[in-house]
This record gives structure tokens, sequence and C-alpha cells, in this order.
């Protein structure tokens, strides 16, 4: 039965490798034929999008790529090739080159850290630079034999010119590929509009000074204006996304060449010579690397401002909101519009005899009986619902619109599940502990949090006096005074 099922998945895993390397074939054959007919007469491709898209596809995938992949990809180079008329010995030769830039650069970057393959750390633009530099070398080494037999240049122009396409290509268009958020995962989280951000001028305002930076670069014209758009672009850095900066530095790279090659931005300059276009594809490519760092720090920095923020906010041991960070929720929460005009409850807990288990089995079993008893009046709460740790045994639960009776049958609901859930600790013992519960209910809260907690504490005191294992119910008919 288990053998049958294993050979049932591995020939489905094989179909969908197979359907899998078809798509990979398919995307680098429709890359090249555009590569191919953007290219200006005489020239091979100047935008040549292909060998970035394919290193990013293969990178992107959740499992490596296998021989059929690359087989894939080799045979939609040649196709394309050869579907423009190039003959068989000039497809192969340039498959061949691309090949060797795509392996270099899918080599390098696969054994990278996920951190430093999507830009998110400080010193990740640093590595990428290296590893596509070292690519457009690859295929730079393979320029130096073809180009002397395709197009008649000299081996050293051969190295240059390949270097330098692949180099401005993988710059503009892999961080893109890299940093594009996982569709099918954002998909699965059935985004609402309501929950999109708004948007807001301050959102908006980069966006506006990128554009209109293009524009002046437009209007004023001469040798100073590729930078212009620079210090909007840093902006947008600080503002958007990593992916949202990528697009809009490869949007500024194609921009710029595509608008000083149709004459719409003039900047005085002969570009007669191939040295001399390959000279301001490479410097338009490296000004967008700028913006790309910044926003690829930014990144890093807000990942650890949220880790930090989470560790300030939380128990590290039971992993609730610590008394810090369940007060600031709380008044959050209660500041709210629809949980102001809603009755609201508040559960004060405290393990009982606690003392009596760290005395008796040590620490560490106190600390395992603690974890248990988060994990499990965590599971008992709903989604909205605030649960922390106040300190030592005693947790605290926050219920917004919650009604007298309910908060009362969620007290009992973890009351009884604690008392039967029995917890083994570290020397094998199984340790059977209780807490007590006192609840505070409020039709109109208008009271402070830490008023509410006093009370929900008094209908504690009240559940350990009179026998523990218990819910108490607080005096519920005014509402409590700040104290
Ligand atoms: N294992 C462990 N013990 C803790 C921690 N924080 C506080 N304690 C212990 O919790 C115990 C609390 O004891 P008491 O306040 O006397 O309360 P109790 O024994 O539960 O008695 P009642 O509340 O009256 O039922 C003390 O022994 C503290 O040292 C912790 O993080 N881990």
């Amino acid at each position: 039965m288990g053998s049958s099922k294993t050979a049932v998945d591995a020939q489905s895993a094989g179909g969908i490798d197979v359907k899998d390397a078809l798509l990979v074939g398919v995307i680098v054959f429709v890359c090249s034929i555009f590569g191919i007919y953007t290219a200006p007469p005489g020239v091979l491709a100047a935008f040549w999008p292909t060998n970035a898209v394919l290193v990013g596809l293969l990178l992107r995938r959740r499992h490596p790529p296998g021989l059929a992949h690359w087989l894939a990809a080799a045979t939609g180079y040649m196709v394309a090739d050869l579907v423009m008329a190039h003959g068989w010995p000039k497809s192969a030769m340039l498959t061949c080159t691309n090949l060797m830039g795509v392996v270099t650069c899918y080599l390098l970057l696969s054994r990278m850290s996920d951190d430093y393959r999507a830009l998110r750390h400080p010193r990740s633009m640093l590595r990428f630079v290296l590893v596509v530099a070292s690519g457009g070398a690859a295929a730079g080494i393979c320029g130096i034999f073809i180009h002397p037999v395709l197009f008649g240049g000299t081996p050293a122009y051969g190295f240059a010119f390949w270097f330098t396409t692949e180099l401005v290509n993988y710059i503009a268009i892999l961080p893109v590929m890299l940093t594009m958020p996982d569709l099918s995962r954002r998909l699965a989280g059935h985004k609402r509009r309501s929950d999109w951000p708004e948007w807001r001028i301050e959102q908006v305002a980069p966006l506006a000074a990128f554009a209109g930076s293009l524009w002046l670069g437009t209007q004023l014209g001469g040798p100073g204006v590729i930078p212009y758009p620079i210090p909007a672009m840093l902006w947008c850095a600080l503002t958007y996304s990593l992916f949202a900066t990528a697009g809009i530095t490869l949007f500024f790279s194609m921009w710029t060449l595509l608008a000083i090659s149709s004459g719409t931005l003039v900047i005085g300059a002969n570009f007669d010579s191939q040295q001399a276009i390959m000279s301001l594809r490479v410097g338009v490519t490296l000004t967008a690397l700028a913006p790309l760092t910044v926003a690829s720090v930014m990144v890093a920095r807000n990942e650890l401002l949220s880790r930090l923020k989470h560790a300030a906010s939380h128990d590290p041991m039971t992993h609730v909101l610590n008394r810090g960070g369940f007060m600031t929720h709380a008044e959050e929460l209660l500041a709210t519009p629809a949980v102001v005009r809603r009755p609201l409850a508040v559960l004060m807990m405290d393990i009982d005899f606690f003392k009596k288990v760290n005395d008796t089995h040590g620490h560490a079993a106190g600390d395992a009986v603690l974890v248990s008893f988060a994990q499990l009046a965590e599971g008992c709460l709903r989604g909205g619902d605030l649960l922390g740790r106040l300190g030592g045994e005693e947790f605290a639960v926050l219920l917004p619109g919650c009604s007298v009776d309910d908060a009362r049958a969620i007290a009992q609901r973890i009351c009884d599940a604690f008392a039967a859930h029995p917890v083994t600790v570290g020397d094998g013992a199984t340790l059977q502990s209780t807490v007590s519960i006192g609840v505070g209910c409020w039709t109109h809260p208008g009271t402070s949090v830490e008023a509410m907690l006093s009370a929900a504490d008094a209908a504690l005191y009240a559940a350990k006096r009179s026998g523990r294992n218990r819910v108490v119910l607080g005096d519920t008919r005014k509402p409590a005074t700040a104290t």
C-alpha cells in the first residue's frame, strides 16, 4: 500500500517536473524572441531579459532545477535563434554563452542564504554585484571565442561586449525577480480590499517626484540630467517595498536608455561608437544600485525593528504578551470605537499552589506548567482576545465584545481544561495543576485597563479564598473607576 502510494507520488511529481520544465523552455523562448525583436538592426539584442528571468525563475522554484529544466532552457534559446534564422552553429554558440552566465549566477546565488538572495541583508547588494559580475565574466570568456567568429571583432572587444551586456541586464532585471512577492501565498491569504493600505499623499509623493524628475531631465537636457531622478528614487526606496523599488530602478534604466536613443533625452554626447554606448549603459545601470542598496538596508532595518518590538512586548518563555505588551495592546483596543460601544470582560488567572510545584519538582517543572497553561488558555480564546502574562504565575485576558455569560463560560472552559490537562515534567512526574479565575465585566467600559484588572483581581482573590480551582464573577453592576 505504502510503496504503491510512493510510486504514484513519484509519477505525479515526474509529470509536474516535465510540465514545469516545458514552462521554463517556453518562457526562455518568449523572452529571447522579445529580446531579438527589440534589438536595433545589425546589433544583438540591446535589451536581453532572458538570462536574468531564467536565473530568477530557477531560484524562485521550490525545488532545485533538474536536467529537464536545463535542457528545456537550452532548447528555448536554440529554437528562438533558429526561428530568427541565425543558423545552427551561431545559435549553438549564442546558447552556450547565455547558459554560461546563467549557470554561474544560478550556482553562486543558490549557495547564498535566503536573506542574502532576496536582497534583505544590509550587505546583500555587494554580494549581488559580485555574483552578476561573475556571471557577466563567464559570458565574457565565451565572448572572447565567439565574437571574432560571429562578428569579426577582437577577443578583447568580445569580452567587453558580453560582460557589459550581461552585467547591465542582470543588475536591471534580476532584483525584480529575486524580490517579487510569492503570488500563490498572497492569493492564499485572500487579502480583502479593506485590508489594503490606504493611499495617502506621503505614499504617492515619492512616485510623483520620480516622474517629475524624469520629465525635468527631458526639458533641461545636458550631460548632468541622467542622475536627476536619484533623490526621488532614494525617497521611493525609503517609502516603498524592495520589490517596488526594484521595479522603479528597472524602469529608470530602460527609460533613460530609450529616451536617449530616441532623442527624448538630449544629453549632448555622441554615441557613434559601441564603446560609448556600452559606457552609457553600464553607467545608467550602476546608478540604479544606490536606491536598491537603500531599499535593501531599509528591509533589514524594518525586520530588526519588528523583531525588537516583538521581543519587548512578549514573554520569551510562554510567547504570550508580557505586562507591558498586554497593557499597550489593551489600551489601543479600548480606544477603538467598535470596542468602546460593546460589552467587555477581563479575566485574571493565577495558577494554584504554584510555589509547591517549584519547591517539589524544581523551577524547570514550574516553567513547563506555565508554558502548558499559556498554550491551553490561548486555545480556549477567540481571534481578537488578548492574553498576557502579567508576572510569575499570573495571567490576564481581555475579551472585547463579550457578555457576562460568555465571559464566565470562557473562564470556566479554561479552568476545566487546565484541571483535566496533566503536564509531564523533566523528572518524569505528571503534574495536575489547577487555576483560579476572577472575572470582571462591563457593559460600557469607560475606564482604564488598570481599573478593570484590579476589579478582576478582587474576584480572583475571592476565588482563592473560597477554595481555588474555580471561577468567581466580580461586581458587574457599576463600572469601576480609575485607580
Ligand atoms: N518556575 C517558575 N516559577 C516562578 C516564575 N515566576 C515566579 N515564580 C514562582 O511562582 C511562585 C508563586 O508563589 P505564590 O505567589 O506563593 O503563589 P502560589 O504558590 O501559587 O499560591 P496561591 O496563588 O495562593 O495558590 C513563587 O515561588 C515564585 O518563585 C517563573 O518564571 N518560573
